[in-house]
């Protein structure tokens, strides 16, 4: 009877090994299947929190930190989620069909198996807090470290201008002992609970053999280690999710640092966006632009914005000058919808931007910024942001027009190439061209140039500015502005101060003021003689002098 058993059970055995490498091959496929579905879902929505979030600031966190998240956390999560339910399914039911077996061959007292099964599923959360704190101090860690080493790359001109770079090195070993330390703190937490799971399986081991030996008498001595194996073997995918479990601590620290990016708050307002259909047209008889009471404050902040009003006439060049500090890009920021105001409208085309979604409102709109992103690739590349579909020809009309034509032309890659890995190998003025070749390409009815022309010499601005002009009759432009040349180009000057409209008219209307030549005086001419000057101030200061006009 003894070999009919053991016959079988070693049948049994040979099945149970078929049937477990098809279950963790298939678990694997699955679960990584599983985990990427679910988690490619996470890492868009978490891209999507930061592209919402990013152009107006992302508070106290910093883009190292932000990037770690985006990467190393979702990638943790990753990991757990391809691997917990396989180990869970394992753990569920490897145990539950030899742990049945045992009981069949050797008696109830088999399901006594259960108490290590449960015990060993329990050792992780005997460390489970201190686990939990080591894993967010190692990813705040971590973060922190990422945060010291783009900024260290980032900022390696200015120190190694300062003989700084010493600094960096001891903060990056720094921060990498910090790190270790952390980590040896995991191990020894690891080590416990690994010792904690070796005391419960050698006591299992024991009690088995003390249990099989009672019954000596009743089963043939040649299937005891088979049995005792089978006990064992019982207990083996437990300890597998056990091990998984231990990493519980970094992997909810992971969790909450990346719902916290998931929470960023929505600077927009989306609530009046499916209102009215806005391909019912633009309103021909309605300005381009029109800010209508516009307050704005940053999150807790103080009134960075406060009631701002005026509008642009379709065709017209609008200069926003003002202190730094006066709000002048925030505003920019508004006409692009980066943010609602808290108050007030701004209308495009006299609609409420609020009813336009925000991609459709950038069709209309286009800022360009003062540097404008080169990114790591070809110069057709990073021209084709602004219009994926152009030709070669339309690349070089608009590199011609932003005068930068002839660089590129001597290039040895000429469009398929771009000196440097973010163009570092063009000037801070060829690479602001580059963003204004953008702007031709894109031809946008309403162009927000943010201190764009700044880094160029006169002759330059004022072609550019002609070109801009040529470019497109009906467009509106506001030129965010310092350099007399631009604001003289505009047919209209709004002079903001401290968020708020202090005048608006043309340029020469607005140079009768004190305060408007005070803040162009080293630019302005030496003013001429005494009497005329002294009358127009006066003059000016009735017209204009009224805030909000
Ligand atoms: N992300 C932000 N979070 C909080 N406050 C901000 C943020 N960005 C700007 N501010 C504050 O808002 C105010 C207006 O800033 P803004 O950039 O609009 O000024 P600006 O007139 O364009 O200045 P500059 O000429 O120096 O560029 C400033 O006091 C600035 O400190």
């Amino acid at each position: 009877a003894g070999g009919g058993v053991v016959a079988a059970l070693l049948l049994a055995a040979g099945a149970a090994m078929l049937a477990h490498g098809l279950f963790v091959w298939l678990e694997s496929w699955f679960s990584h299947a599983f985990a990427y579905r679910v988690l490619g879902g996470l890492r868009k929505d978490v891209h999507r929190a930061i592209e919402r979030a990013a152009p107006m600031g992302l508070g106290r966190r910093r883009t190292g930190d932000v990037v770690a998240r985006a990467m190393g956390d979702v990638e943790t999560l990753e990991w757990f989620f391809a691997h917990t339910l396989g180990a869970a399914l394992a753990a569920l039911i490897t145990p539950s069909v030899l742990i049945g077996v045992l009981t069949a061959l050797t008696g109830p007292q088999a399901l006594l198996l259960l108490l290590p099964a449960v015990l060993l599923v329990l050792v992780p959360a005997v460390f489970q807090r201190r686990q939990r704190q080591a894993g967010t101090e190692l990813r705040e860690r971590t973060g922190a470290l990422a945060v010291t080493a783009l900024d260290g790359i980032q900022s390696i001109a200015e120190l190694l201008s300062r003989g700084r770079t010493d600094a960096l090195q001891q903060q990056l070993k720094d921060g990498t002992a910090g790190i270790q330390r952390v980590k040896a703190r995991i191990a020894w937490l690891r080590g416990g609970e690994g010792a904690l799971v070796e005391v419960i399986l050698a006591a299992t081991s024991l009690l088995v053999l003390l249990a099989l030996a009672f019954q000596a008498g009743e089963i043939p001595l040649l299937l005891l280690p088979t049995l005792s194996g089978l006990a064992m073997a019982a207990l083996n995918p437990v300890m597998g999710l056990a091990g998984i479990l231990a990493r519980i601590g970094e992997i909810s620290a992971a969790s909450s640092r990346v719902l916290e990016i998931l929470d960023l708050p929505d600077p927009l307002d989306h609530a009046l966006e499916t209102a009215p259909p806005p391909s019912a047209g633009r309103a021909d008889s309605a300005p381009a632009l029109e800010f209508a009471d516009v307050r704005f404050s940053f999150p807790g902040g103080p009134a960075v914005l406060d009631g701002v009003s005026f509008q642009v006439p379709r065709g017209q060049t609008l200069a926003i000058v003002g202190e730094s500090g006066a709000g002048k890009s925030t505003l920019g920021s508004l006409m692009l919808r980066f943010a609602d105001p808290n108050d007030g409208v701004v209308r495009v085309d006299g609609h409420d931007a609020r009813t336009l979604e925000p991609d459709e409102l950038r069709r209309l709109v286009a800022l360009i910024p003062q540097d404008s992103f080169v990114f790591a690739s070809s110069v057709r590349t990073n021209l084709r942001l602004a219009d994926p579909a152009a030709g070669d020809e339309a690349l070089w009309s608009a590199l011609r027009r932003a005068a930068l034509a002839e660089r590129i032309g001597v290039l040895p890659d000429g469009l398929d190439g771009l000196p440097g890995d973010r163009g570092e190998g063009l000037s801070g003025g060829e690479r602001q061209r580059l963003g204004l070749a953008r702007a031709f390409l894109r031809d946008p009815e309403i162009l927000v140039l943010d201190e764009s022309l700044a880094s160029l010499d006169p002759e330059l601005e004022e072609r550019i500015l002609t070109e801009l002009r040529l470019a497109r009759a009906d467009r509106t432009t506001v030129l965010i502005a310092h350099r007399l040349r631009s604001i003289e180009a505009a047919d209209a000057v709004l002079f903001l101060a401290a968020g708020r409209v202090r005048a608006q008219g043309t340029h020469e209307e607005l140079l009768h003021r004190e305060d408007y030549r005070g803040l162009l005086a080293s630019q302005l001419p030496d003013p001429p003689p005494a009497p005329g000057g002294r009358a127009a101030d006066e003059k000016g200061g009735a017209t204009h002098g009224e805030p909000g006009h």
